[in-house]
């Protein structure tokens, strides 16, 4: 039987009289994963910090079951001079976890995600791609509720998202409730069974095919002299940069590559090798 733990009835967010979202109106189901995604300044943040509680509605209600653990993991880090070890352990102890169990999981969270010999380092020098693997490790030393994970793999290289993917699909099905905001259409279908569009401060279903028919595909270019990488190519969807021999990655839906190869060929790019991912 469904368990609504969280109802939003025409919720509505307006900051310096600009409406973000009007008439937000959708329940939240125990164990659902949901994926919200549109263009930049579209409202997925705000979405996501008003169900935290991390900022209150301009309007409507907005509901959530007594005694939830939310865990919020925001997009952008704040530039402290805590090492990440240092940040994992405060936040760890704030969740009540004891001291071995914390290391412990510290240890292989890390070991994980490629980033044990960061640990130390404070996190003003750490990448936007390296905070958010401290802030997704965050959220997997205990077990909340509810999860929302804002942006969670932009800025990750391949194989941290497939890791992330595989982790988040662990939570899933022992009955964590996700939500998350996600630039990449191909990755949303993996990791959630609904998924909502912002446009317009409107919120509504997006069409979701099912991942097991929406393949995925890594496409390695090999760079003529002077080759561009065309406009139009997000760079959510290029996964390694130019290298000294000029090769490209680039992950992408099958239907973004039949889009993508064409543009890239004309402009001087060459494909070297393309297969199928499965992450
Ligand atoms: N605290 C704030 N004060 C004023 N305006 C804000 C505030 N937070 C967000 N906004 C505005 O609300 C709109 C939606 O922002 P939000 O961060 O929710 O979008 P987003 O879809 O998450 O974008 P992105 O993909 O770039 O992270 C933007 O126009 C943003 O400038």
């Amino acid at each position: 039987m469904p368990d609504t733990i969280i109802a939003l009835n025409t919720v509505s967010k307006i900051y310096d009289k600009k409406t973000v979202l009007k008439d937000v109106t959708f329940s939240v189901q125990r164990g659902q994963s949901i994926a919200f995604t549109g263009h930049n300044g579209s409202g997925k943040s705000t979405l996501l910090k008003l169900i935290a509680r991390l900022v209150t509605p301009s309007g409507g209600t907005l509901i959530s079951k007594s005694g939830l653990l939310f865990h919020y993991i925001p997009e952008h880090f704040p530039k402290s001079s805590l090492t990440a070890r240092q940040y994992l352990r405060h936040m760890g102890s704030i969740d009540g976890l004891n001291k071995d169990i914390l290391k412990e999981q510290e240890d292989k969270l890390s070991e994980d995600f490629f980033i044990h010999g960061m640990l130390d380092v404070p996190m003003k020098h750490l990448s936007k791609g390296t905070l958010q693997k401290v802030g997704v490790i965050q959220a997997l030393l205990k077990k909340p509720d509810v999860l929302l994970l804002d942006e969670p793999l932009s800025g990750q290289d391949i194989e941290s998202q497939a890791v992330f993917i595989r982790k988040v699909k662990e939570l899933h099905s022992e009955g964590v409730t996700l939500l998350m905001s996600c630039h990449e259409p191909h990755l949303t279908t993996r990791i959630s069974d609904l998924v909502f569009e912002i446009e317009g401060g409107i919120v509504r279903t997006a069409d979701k095919e099912p991942s097991i028919l929406q393949k995925n595909y890594i496409l390695l270019f090999d760079g003529a002299p002077q080759a561009q990488v065309p406009p139009g190519i997000s760079p959510y969807t290029v996964m390694d940069r130019t290298d000294q021999k000029g090769r490209l990655k680039i992950s992408a839906s099958e239907q973004e590559s039949d889009r993508l190869l064409p543009l890239m060929l004309e402009k001087g790019w060459k494909l070297r090798e393309m297969y199928e991912d499965h992450i």
